[in-house]
């Protein structure tokens, strides 16, 4: 794939170019459920007025580069006038005839590459929600939710809309929720963010500074899109065998308690099990926004259990006999589809019709087939049990889950055996039945953590504890890890390595020369290293492997200890570039083909900077650098990664920018005072550079005093225009955890960790 095609291919949606070491992999590919619809299909979108169709049919349309067909406006078009007038003039009967006649046109003649906002009342008319249902057969309908306070309030605020008749927006909205549910495949909910008011003399819809506030809900939309397209489904790598993986239960009556501690909960784990059976309503719209709320805040996956209550949970127990209760619990386990859950727990007691269709209808989901021994009659050596497992592989789960209750210690054992005896079955099994089960469960294990109200189980332990397990049972061998220089790494690693109970070390090793760490890389204990200047280039003869990215970049900042004994490098700056770039740019400024980034300075971090610039699909490129040697031979050395690469290099910044289009994306890799001089270094940069849409400046100086592209921000920010700016510190930091992440495949506790390193920092 060339940068074309990943302009072409809507990198903002479907994700750049893979990353070798990237740690959220998903699962060796013959396990993805392949996705149910083309990946062409055109997203429907369908809600209550004000949810935010338009906007999120906008936001997708631009990151797709596909036309936005919004039936308002198109009828709107073909009548002449503003819809609420064509219903005062002609009812509400007629207005609902023609809208009906356009979409029955309308959705079939653009099945692919559009993404379609239908008007608010659609789902009015029988014959649209029929039209709705086989579409969704074809692509996906999106229902769109969102805060109904605000919306209502935002409505009595709208005096375009037509009133509606015989009842209130609350009524209408109370009444066509479930007319929504019936049409859709998948639900949304666009959490309301605080939009600033647009300055009094804005024409355009929407300011720039209004769609950068957007940018959490577009993330959370685009989450949504990756799912239902099996671009990114964030299934958790159960390999290589040995590699642990955890879950942690989360025990709160409403997620919302938990969002205050949720980074330091979540340090360590792959994937929260939600206990929707905990959740103080089961209704669907609460559910909703549960698991909304928690995904604005982690981008872990969620695994949805309804757990009843002979199983250890406190949902109803559904007797077969019971329809009504067997219904309802179907609904419920539905819904969660519907919401796009990316793993569903389903028990194997439940009725086996119920438990198929969710099977069938499960998409990209994953299937976590469970049985849970609550009265302790389990037996690890029986051939029940045996049945157990190959009744669930029969019923096509992806992962088993079974849960006993240990009554001596030889029952670990028959456990241990147990899983030994299906290990290779092509069905993962997560076993357990007390702390040590707990402890060598590789498979996603379940957690507790001492912040939740309680654990969920007896016998749930916290990550750290397991840690400590693993530990003195010889399966956790303390590694050491190094700073191959000086920098913020140390207190970042030591803290993270601290909070999670890991037992490794970290020092710092300060050489002259890349040849004396050879024999520190090559001891059994090496964990992995950080790589400061100046052995970044040095270093390299002595790695075993290197990362295609370290390589174009020409430079290795993180060694890891591999299996076979030599080091291996890689390089970490381009990556805390590109989530740094990309994490600020606003919907407005998505990567497309005209898209322009300046780069200032020519040394080693620009390399890496250029890297991330090409890995974001940025393909039009222009450098500076005082010295304009340097800058051309950075230009021909990365021009050759892709020949549609566009890189000019600039003969200076100062007076009218000659850059067309302006740059939505700075990096200055220069740093911000002069050597032994307090006085920031003036480069000549200047308001005019920077694009009028808004956009991100980057500045690398490994320093709190980025003077000059703040004042630039404020400069812009003060006309209406919105600027991210990203410092040194903070790409550290992002740094330091990917480092962190490569080393022990698992996630720092980045909360604890900033604050410790500001801590540091602030004392230097
Ligand atoms: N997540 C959100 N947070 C805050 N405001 C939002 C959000 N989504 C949409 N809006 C605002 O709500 C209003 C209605 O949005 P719009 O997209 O026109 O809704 P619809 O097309 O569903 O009628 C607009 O002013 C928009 O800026
Ligand atoms: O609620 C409704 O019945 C309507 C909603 C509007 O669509 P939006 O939701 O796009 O504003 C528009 O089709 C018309 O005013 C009728």
């Amino acid at each position: 794939m060339n940068v074309r095609d990943l302009v072409n291919d809507s990198s903002a949606v479907f994700g750049q170019r893979s990353s070798s070491s990237n740690t959220m992999l998903s699962v060796p590919p013959s396990r993805v459920p392949s996705p149910n619809f083309s990946r062409r299909a055109s997203i429907v979108l369908i809600g209550m007025r004000g949810v935010g169709k338009t906007t999120l049919g906008t936001i997708a349309s631009k990151a797709l580069g596909w036309e936005l067909i919004d039936t308002d406006f198109m009828f709107e078009q073909q009548q002449g006038v503003p819809i609420a007038q064509f219903i005062s003039t002609y009812g509400w009967d007629e207005f609902r005839k023609v809208e009906a006649e356009q979409l029955e046109h309308l959705i079939p003649a653009n099945s692919t590459g559009k993404v379609i906002a239908c008007g608010g009342g659609v789902v009015e008319r029988e014959q649209n929600r029929v039209l709705l249902q086989r579409y969704r057969e074809h692509g996906p309908v999106i229902h769109v939710l969102r805060e109904k306070d605000a919306v209502l309030a935002y409505l009595r605020d709208s005096p375009q809309y037509p009133p509606f008749l015989h009842e209130t927006a609350k009524e209408a909205w109370d009444r066509r929720e479930r007319l929504f549910r019936e049409c859709c495949s998948f639900e949304f909910v666009s959490l309301t963010v605080p939009i600033p008011p647009a300055p009094a003399n804005f024409k355009d819809a929407i300011t720039p500074d209004q769609t950068l506030a957007l940018k959490l809900v577009e993330e959370d939309f685009f989450r949504l899109l990756r799912f239902i397209h099996g671009v990114d489904t964030r299934q958790v790598t159960l390999s290589p065998p040995g590699h642990r993986t955890y879950s942690l239960t989360l025990t709160f009556e409403d997620v919302r308690e938990a969002i205050p501690v949720l980074d330091d909960i979540s340090a360590g784990i792959d994937l929260w099990e939600l206990r929707a059976d905990l959740l103080k309503s089961y209704e669907p719209t609460f559910l909703a926004f549960q698991i909304a709320t928690l995904r604005r805040y982690s981008p872990l996956p969620i695994l949805f259990t309804l757990r009843t209550v002979s199983q250890g949970g406190r949902y109803p127990d559904v007797s077969p006999q019971d329809e009504r209760a067997v219904k309802n619990q179907a609904w419920l386990l539905h819904h969660a589809l519907r919401l796009g859950i990316e793993y569903i727990d389903l028990e194997v007691i439940m009725p086996e019709s119920t438990f198929t269709t969710l099977v069938e209808k499960k998409g990209n989901t994953l299937v976590m087939g469970s049985y849970n021994d609550w009265e302790g009659t389990l037996n690890w050596s029986s051939s029940q049990t045996r049945h157990l497992y190959e009744r669930m592989k029969q019923l096509r789960v992806d992962i088993v889950k079974i849960i006993g209750a240990a009554k001596s210690f030889e029952d670990n054992m028959a456990l241990r055996q147990f899983v030994g005896s299906v290990e290779r079955s092509s069905i993962p099994l997560l076993a357990i039945n007390g702390k040590i089960s707990r402890a060598l469960n590789p498979i996603l294990s379940p957690l507790s953590h001492p912040l939740l109200p309680r654990a969920a189980a007896p016998g749930q332990i916290s990550f750290h504890e397991i840690q400590s397990i693993l530990y003195l049972t010889g399966l956790l061998p303390a590694k050491r890890f190094y700073d191959f220089g000086r920098s913020m790494a140390s207190t970042l690693h030591s803290t993270a390595f601290a909070q999670l109970g890991l037992p490794h070390s970290y020092s710092v090793i300060d050489t002259m020369t890349a040849e004396e760490l050879q024999s520190t890389m090559t001891h059994p204990s090496f964990g992995g290293a950080n790589v400061t200047i100046p052995h970044q280039v040095d270093i390299i003869p002595y790695m075993q492997n290197i990362t295609r990215h370290a390589r174009v970049i020409g430079a290795v900042d993180t060694v890891t200890a591999s299996s076979d004994g030599g080091p291996n490098g890689d390089n970490t700056e381009w990556r805390a570039i590109k989530t740094c770039l990309s994490r600020s740019l606003t919907p407005a400024n998505v990567v497309t083909s005209s898209t322009t980034a300046l780069i200032i300075g020519a040394g080693g971090a620009s390399h890496a900077a250029l890297y991330a610039l090409y890995q974001l699909g940025v393909i039009n490129i222009v450098i500076y650098n005082r010295t304009r040697r340097r800058a051309e031979l950075l230009a021909d050395e990365l021009s050759k990664l892709d020949s549609l690469l566009k890189i000019r290099v600039l003969d200076q910044l100062e007076g009218q920018s000659s850059i067309r289009p302006l740059p939505t994306m700075i990096i200055s890799t220069l740093p911000a005072t002069a050597p032994k001089s307090p006085e920031p270094i003036d480069i000549g940069l200047r308001i005019e550079h920077l694009s009028d849409a808004g956009g991100v400046a980057i500045e690398l100086a490994y320093d709190r005093r980025v003077t000059r592209l703040l004042s630039l921000a404020q400069e812009k920010r003060d006309k209406g225009i919105a600027w991210a700016v990203v410092e040194g510190i903070e790409l550290l930091l992002e740094q330091g955890f990917e480092q962190f992440r490569i080393w022990t495949r698992r996630r720092a506790p980045a909360r604890k960790v900033r604050e410790k390193v500001l801590e540091v920092y602030e004392q230097q």
